[in-house]
């Protein structure tokens, strides 16, 4: 990780050394709701300001109908908090937004406020996480961690939720697509589609067209063209520069247009070929070959403005084979429009009469992309049709997360001054778990992930062949034992505070994506396909079970019926 000094007075203190601030400037101490400073002013007022509080940050079901989530958005976390200090201008601008309060001692307070005291426990960046087991466990001074809640939850939401959606992109295609992310254009402003290519790229894609992304956090950055390029082209004559190099510099071709034009008669004229088109589009085949001539090692052809069949796939052969004959290897096509299930398998054919006609090896097996308005379902339709697909580029529905908005991550007091809280609610999927916990991944042995479990801070750990009764956290007769053949525990420390506890190194982006690529390969069939999932298996100790219920009954008034 890169060491600077970044803040606004000094560098942050917890950790002994200082790490970089969060990607967006806009993350700051002001990014919270006004209430976390109401608050903090109030506990502050009560002299309550440095009780020691515990928050548990979670999510109540996983998205997207599917019952994993990948979690991401933690790396920026720990930066915000490494370096969270307000700024005198800051501070003036809290003094004038507060009702009403202008006590000076408040805003000295708030000058010398940072995460120092504060201590992060939190589940690996990239790990497949289940419903109410805390991603991340924040302890500390009650008015800071309040101050934290917003811009924690901001960092985490969407980072998760995009990374499943990923993630789930990833799995209905196969592990051996390449997955390009082309959201930019239409990503939630600029941070969005940032943070879209971040996680997309986390959660299992190859490629961002994204270029600011790929400078920020060295994602591979991949393009093709667009249909523009295409139309701008009138005809052939506007190819002024002709000549082309061969690819080991040995022979100069004067005029690649008549080689190209050569080429395009050749296949009208080829028995396995011919007859499936006549006059292609000739302002095409000028695009095609301007562009060939541009980048003679990378060509790649958008096939559907005019007409994908009669068109665009033998201009593209033309000027393949083409490059091939001074040495170069065309990449392939992408198709954008009309039906990619029989577009792809007409082009495959296509290329493969090409291969056989003309002795080229390797032709058939030209790099098909498809893109428009791909998602989950329209993958999920190809594959069952059959496709001749290599490369997916989608957008719009990835980095929207189109089919579901939100992932709905909360910030729970679970403990103050070591007294656990519970938040009761009608429903009970809503109400909180109490107490500063531990939380295992037990595993089975098949080698499978069996059961998340969740115990209090002092019990003792699950321990691999000692079987442990997992409880249901609030239906009492759904319970189970494991013998567990591995025991995992989630929760690292990452933001050790004033404690001497060593610190999780924030591992590179890549690894984080490779991380969550495994963990997903681990899961359980079962739990990943996309109709009708099994739930995974999320539990408490008996102990717990109990204190929860104990808890539960202490705080909730009974009813009187009249
Ligand atoms: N074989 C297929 N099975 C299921 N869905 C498909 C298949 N081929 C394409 N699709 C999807 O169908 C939709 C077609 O989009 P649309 O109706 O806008 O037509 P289009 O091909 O884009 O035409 P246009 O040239 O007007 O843009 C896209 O969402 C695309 O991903
Ligand atoms: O379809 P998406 O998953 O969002 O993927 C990105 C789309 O962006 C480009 O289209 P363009 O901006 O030219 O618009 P159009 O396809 O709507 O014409 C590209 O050709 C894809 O179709
Ligand atoms: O490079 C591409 O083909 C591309 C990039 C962004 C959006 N659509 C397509
Ligand atoms: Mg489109």
């Amino acid at each position: 990780m890169d060491v600077k000094v970044n803040g606004p007075d000094e560098a942050p203190r917890a950790s002994g050394r200082t790490v970089d601030g969060p990607t967006n400037p806009m993350v700051t101490p002001l990014l919270t709701d006004l209430y976390q400073f109401t608050m903090a002013y109030a506990y502050w007022k009560a002299g309550k300001n440095q009780e020691r509080a515990v928050f548990d940050l979670y999510f109540r079901k996983s998205p997207f109908g599917g019952e994993y989530t990948v979690f991401a958005g933690l790396e920026e976390c720990i930066k915000f908090i490494a370096n969270f200090r307000l700024s005198e201008d800051e501070i003036s601008f809290i003094r004038q937004s507060l009702p009403g309060s202008n006590e000076n001692d408040f805003f000295d307070y708030l000058r010398g406020l940072d995460c120092s005291e504060v201590e992060v426990y939190a589940v690996p960046e990239g790990t497949v996480v289940f419903p109410k087991v805390p991603l991340m466990r924040i302890d500390g001074p009650i008015a800071v961690v309040q101050l934290l809640e917003t811009p924690l939850l901001n960092l985490v939401n969407y980072a998760s939720l995009v990374a499943t959606n990923a993630a789930r992109h990833r799995f209905v295609s196969g592990k051996s697509k390449l997955l390009l992310e082309f959201g930019l254009r239409r990503a939630q402003g600029p941070d969005g589609a940032i943070g879209a290519s971040k996680y997309c790229y986390m959660g299992g894609f190859d490629a961002t067209s994204n270029v600011a992304a790929g400078k920020l956090f060295g994602i591979p950055i991949r393009g093709t063209h667009s249909h523009a390029f295409v139309s701008s082209f009138m005809s052939l004559d506007e190819i002024v520069e002709k000549s082309l190099g061969s690819s080991d510099g040995s022979t100069n071709c004067e005029d690649f247009v008549s080689l190209v034009q050569r080429w395009l008669s050749k296949i009208q004229w080829s028995n396995s070929l011919g007859g499936t088109f006549g006059e292609t589009n000739q302002s095409e085949l000028a695009a095609f070959t301007s562009y060939a001539l541009a980048f003679p090692n990378s060509f790649l052809a958008l096939v559907d403005t005019y007409d994908v069949i009669r068109s665009g796939i033998p201009n593209f052969c033309a000027v393949a084979l083409a490059l091939n004959d001074l040495g170069y290897k065309a990449v392939g096509i992408r198709l954008d429009s009309g039906d990619l299930a029989y577009l792809s398998c007409e082009a495959r054919k296509f290329f493969c009469h090409v291969e056989k006609e003309f002795g080229v090896l390797g032709f058939g097996k030209m790099n098909i992309t498809a893109s428009n308005d791909l998602n989950e379902e329209t993958i999920d339709a190809l594959n069952k049709q059959g496709h001749e697909v290599d490369a997916f580029g989608i957008g719009t529905y990835l980095v929207t997360c189109y089919s579901q908005a939100a992932l709905g991550c909360v910030f729970k007091l679970v403990e103050i001054n070591n007294q656990p809280r519970i938040k009761l609610s009608e429903d009970v999927s809503k109400v909180s778990i109490p107490c500063k916990k531990r939380c295992y991944r037990l595993y089975g042995k098949e080698g499978y992930p069996l059961v998340d479990i969740m115990t209090g801070e002092n019990e003792p750990s699950p321990k691999v062949g000692e079987r442990i009764l997992c409880r249901h956290p609030f239906n009492e007769s759904k319970r189970a034992y494991v013998v567990p053949q591995k025991v995992e525990e989630l929760l690292k420390c990452y933001w050790p505070g004033s404690s001497d506890k060593t610190r999780e190194e924030l591992p590179s982006l890549k690894d984080t994506r490779h991380r969550c690529i495994n963990q997903l390969e681990q899961m359980r069939p079962d739990h990943m396909r996309r109709l009708n999932p099994t739930p995974y298996k999320v539990s408490v100790s008996t102990k717990l079970y109990d204190f929860i219920h104990f808890l539960w009954l202490n705080e909730a008034p009974v009813g009187e019926l009249q």
